[in-house]
């Protein structure tokens, strides 16, 4: 686009493509949704330069929305979508919030308009801290089944997700969190935080779908070593295991996985067919055992040693704050 030109009020600066995107998306402005934007776009358009043209033109396409502790932001000229956790105090995956993690990500998946997600945190220093550990310790029969079926139906849904998936880790990220991460495409992570599956260290296993992720990345040695002993990696560590695609300072983060997005420039069903090849024997192989997996996890968290390190565990967490 030519630098000072306005593609909103003639056209004239842009392709029929791009023309017609902004005409679509001036009508869904029109519906105020961003109305001092509008205005002020159309007062400075012809005078500014194209960079701070790239910039209005990112207000004008964005759209957010806010619910159940998730924040969907919706940029229409890139078709990305940036889908940010937000529940205090650390992300914890609960039966809501999966469930509506769950719902969110096939709302995404029937949008036409977005070709890519990237999965990031909008809480300070935390990407997820993984399953609400409350929701494990002393549980209720019928929750804790429907907690866990949720978290497969989830998982399932993220790791087949046919569009491209990024995550954006910007804060400590284990078990449940890193399994979020490890099911992306891609990965970004800001440096010095801590990423793995600790699960050992609560007193309770990794599920083999977890684990199939893992040994896929790490390979079997290191994840022999890094599972019995429920290890965290650093981000630097992380990268050099390959857990991790880039390690960058925390406000790069998110302007790196645009930028590596904006890369990917692969036919999207080309793209789309080789992930589902390599990855459908993972996600159909829970899926026909989701009953068994859902059986095992409740005869493993029912035992009482589990409860009692469960519990430790928990009360570790509360006792660092004193
Ligand atoms: C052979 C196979 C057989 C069977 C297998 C079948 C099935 C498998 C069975 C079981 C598998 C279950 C899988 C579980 C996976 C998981 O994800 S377990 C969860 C693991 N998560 C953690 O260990 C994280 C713990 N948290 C932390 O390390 C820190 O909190 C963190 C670094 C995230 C943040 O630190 P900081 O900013 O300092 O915050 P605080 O520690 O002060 O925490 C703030 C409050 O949040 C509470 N909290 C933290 N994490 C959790 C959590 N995961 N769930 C619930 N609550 C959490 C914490 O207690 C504080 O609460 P308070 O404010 O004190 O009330």
């Amino acid at each position: 686009m030519r630098a000072g030109t306005c593609a909103w009020n003639c056209g004239r600066g842009g392709s029929p493509l791009r023309y017609a995107n902004a005409e679509r998306s001036m009508a869904a402005l029109r519906t105020l949704r961003f109305p001092s934007c509008l205005a002020f776009c159309r007062k400075h358009v012809n005078s500014i330069t194209g960079r701070s043209f790239a910039k209005c033109q990112a207000r004008f396409l964005s759209s957010v929305t806010e619910r159940d502790g998730l924040q969907v932001s919706h940029n229409s000229n890139t078709g990305v979508v940036t889908l940010s956790m937000n529940k205090p105090p650390v992300n914890s995956l609960n039966l809501e919030f999966l469930q509506s993690m769950h719902k969110t990500l096939g709302e995404i998946q029937d949008d036409q308009d977005c070709r890519a997600v990237i999965l990031t945190s909008g809480l300070t220093n935390i990407f997820c801290a993984g399953l609400d550990i409350t929701e494990m310790y002393q549980p209720d029969d019928k929750r804790l089944r429907e907690f866990w079926t949720s978290l497969q139906d989830m998982w399932i849904r993220l790791y087949s997700f046919p569009k491209t998936t990024m995550a954006a880790i910007t804060g400590h990220s284990p078990a449940g969190g890193a399994l979020l991460a490890m099911s992306c495409d891609y990965r970004v992570m800001a440096e010095n935080f801590t990423i793995g599956l600790n699960e050992t260290k609560l007193g309770i296993v990794a599920p083999t779908w977890f684990i199939d992720l893992y040994v896929g990345i790490l390979g079997q040695r290191l994840s022999e070593l890094a599972l019995q002993t429920g290890k965290l990696f650093t981000s630097e560590e992380a990268l050099k295991v390959g857990l991790v695609d880039q390690v960058v300072p925390l406000n790069d983060v998110i302007p790196t996985v645009e930028k590596e997005l904006s890369e990917w420039k692969i036919p999207a069903l080309a793209r789309g067919m080789t992930k589902d090849v390599l990855r459908r024997i993972y996600w159909r192989k829970l899926q026909e055992t989701q009953d068994v997996d859902t059986e095992s996890f409740v005869f493993l968290i029912k035992q009482e040693k589990v409860q009692q390190t469960l519990g430790l565990y928990l009360q570790s967490l509360k006792n660092k704050k004193k």
